[in-house]
């Protein structure tokens, strides 16, 4: 958790004041109890009332003074300890962004999300406790200690029984619970993936009547999670009964020997309540520390899961020095590329080779899991090339910065995303500085202008979640009009025709072809139709190129893509 507090560097002087005001409010709690022995020893018994009102007129001063310094101390420690809360959430955050998909593979978006909120909120709170107790719980009790022991070092020696016991209960019920806390943060990860799945699937979840499925499953995970939680608050539960049996012992102890040494004229009445008072402030100082004891390695299991996210090194990151593109624009060279996913044992990739440049399209066919989608993953790196280099305008990207690569780039994915709020905003992703006109344009030669028309609002109609409130062709056409309004150098289309009609599928080519004249289009596809006009046809068997050329060339010679385009007409002929 050390290292986390690095980051509350910006409230360097707040923490310093939460310090200072705790320290003097300690002091005036510390103060009280002998101020109050004077008036009953001084004032009460003796009958000396100008004494009586001086004294307790020097008490109120002084419990409002330590009100006043416990109230800037709070509220200095909650300010820091949300400031901290929120540089974490944004560093953790905008690290993630810089993440691989690797990366996120290796731990998972449901926990991702856990660790940017549930994580950082525990570190936030055990942090305002801290900062509160840090001086006070160890101050009082020292305080409390030399206090009591200067009011009657004789009665002191209760207190030299009461703090071992008290101490070894805390030490046993922090021993059963803190284990549990560990299990707690990873069992709400899985209630979080349980939750996102069920939400985000759930169209596929209604189709297949998997609804009374999901939902013992999410009973399960909800139900695993609460009885670690009331495991964990039964063992805390029992910590105050406990604390305050031994608080209650201990004042018996402490009227019952005083009683004795107030009659034997060892102490007075005000020194005997003086002492039951610090002796409470030291006990309710053990709890403080006791609390603190289990607060903190349950905010250190949310630290050690925080930092883990934070010391994980992007394995995509930019080179210390950019080269210079030698040639070119949108010049797109495969030489020997081999590529394997990471732990996996067969390349997904076997040393393929191409060139694409700019103003030809360059189409990428193969049967389903054959490496089309992981080919071009490597153009905007994704992920890197095991061996072998990807190059653009002759320059290996890994020597590029990863914003110039991408701004290079149009890339419509195989899964159209949407966010929520316009089908302008959702267009203008391509490029923030869009004009409307140019929005427009995109969409025309998306042929998505037709649609977004009939839609009420047209341009500013909203996008809702995940884009539900279109359809999935329509969805695709308008991630195509967010890579088109980006006039890259490059287009990636990956798979993104597949929900299109045919005639949709042919008045869209027609249209790409004058827009993209100047630029080095890749697109893969399932449908022959859709790559017979490419200049060039790649054919993927098992990560490997079947063969290159142009669809007359194939037809001669590739028996792979001679099998794709028979068995699709033979399809159509059937349909
Ligand atoms: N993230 C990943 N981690 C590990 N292996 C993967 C990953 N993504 C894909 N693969 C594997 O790599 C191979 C190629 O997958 P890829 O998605 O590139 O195929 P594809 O030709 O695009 O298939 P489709 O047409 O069905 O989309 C498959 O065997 C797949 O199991």
């Amino acid at each position: 958790m050390l290292k986390l507090f690095r980051y509350i560097k910006p409230y360097r002087g707040a923490v310093l004041l939460v310090l200072i005001f705790t320290f003097l409010q300690t002091l005036s709690e510390l103060f009280l109890p002998t101020l109050m022995a004077g008036i009953v020893d001084d004032g009460v018994s003796q009958g000396n009332i100008p004494l009586i009102w001086r004294i307790g007129g020097i008490m109120v001063a002084v419990a409002a003074g330590g009100v006043i310094c416990s109230i800037v101390a709070s509220y200095m420690a909650a300010k820091s300890a949300t400031g901290l809360g929120r540089i974490l959430r944004q560093k953790v955050f905008s690290h993630v962004e810089k993440f691989s998909l690797q990366e996120f593979d290796r731990i998972g978006t449901a926990s991702l999300i856990t660790r940017t909120t549930n994580d950082i909120t525990q570190v936030q709170q055990v942090t305002i406790m801290i900062l509160r107790m840090l001086v006070l719980a160890p101050l009082m009790c020292i305080g409390g200690i030399l206090m009591a022991v200067t009011r009657d070092p004789g009665l002191a020696t209760v207190l030299l029984v009461v703090i071992p016991v008290l101490a070894l209960a805390i030490f046993l019920i922090a021993y059963k619970g803190i284990p549990l806390f560990k299990v707690i943060q990873t069992k709400i990860d899985t209630l979080s993936r349980v939750t996102r799945e069920g939400l985000t699937g759930m169209r596929v979840i209604r189709s297949f009547n998997r609804t009374t499925y999901e939902e013992s499953r999410f009973q399960e995970a909800n139900e695993d999670l609460t009885q670690t939680s009331i495991r964990v608050n039964q063992i805390m539960g029992a910590m105050m009964p406990v604390m305050m049996l031994v608080m209650n012992l201990a004042t018996i102890a402490i009227v019952w020997f005083g009683g004795d040494r107030i009659q034997n004229g060892h102490i007075q009445v005000g020194d005997l309540m003086a002492f039951l008072q610090y002796a409470m402030m030291i006990m309710f100082s053990l709890i403080m520390l006791s609390v603190m004891f289990v607060m903190i390695p349950r905010a250190q299991a949310s630290a050690v899961r925080i930092n883990e996210v934070l010391q994980m090194k992007p394995d995509i990151v930019d080179p210390d020095q950019t080269g210079r593109a030698v040639h070119g624009k949108g010049h797109v060279v495969f030489d020997d590329v081999t590529f394997y996913y990471p732990g996996a044992e067969e390349p997904a990739l076997t040393e393929i080779s191409f060139e694409a440049g700019p103003g030809e399209v360059t189409a990428v066919i193969g049967g389903t899991g054959s490496g089309k989608s992981t080919l071009i993953s490597l153009i905007p790196r994704f992920y890197d090339v095991t061996s072998g280099n990807v190059k653009i305008d002759g320059l290996d990207i890994r020597e590029m910065s990863q914003e110039d690569l991408r701004s290079k780039i149009g890339f419509v994915p195989q899964q159209a995303l949407l966010f929520t709020g316009s089908i302008a905003d959702n267009i203008r992703y391509g490029k923030e500085d869009a004009t409307d006109e140019e929005i427009r344009h995109a969409a025309v030669v998306a042929q998505a202008d037709e649609f977004i028309s009939g839609m009420e609002g047209g341009y500013e109609a909203p996008i809702s979640q995940g884009g539900g409130n279109v359809s999935g062709g329509q969805k695709q056409r308008l991630s195509i009009a967010r890579a088109l309004v980006r006039r890259p150098e490059v287009y990636v289309f990956d798979d993104s025709f597949s929900a299109l009609d045919f005639k949709t599928d042919a008045k869209l080519g027609a249209a790409l072809k004058s827009e993209t004249t100047a630029s080095t289009v890749l697109i893969v596809a399932q449908r022959v139709s859709t790559v017979m006009d490419a200049d060039r046809i790649i054919v993927l068997e098992e990560g490997k190129v079947a063969g290159i050329g142009s669809h007359a060339e194939l037809m001669e010679s590739c028996s792979v893509y001679q099998e794709i385009v028979s068995s699709q007409l033979s399809e159509e002929e059937i349909a």
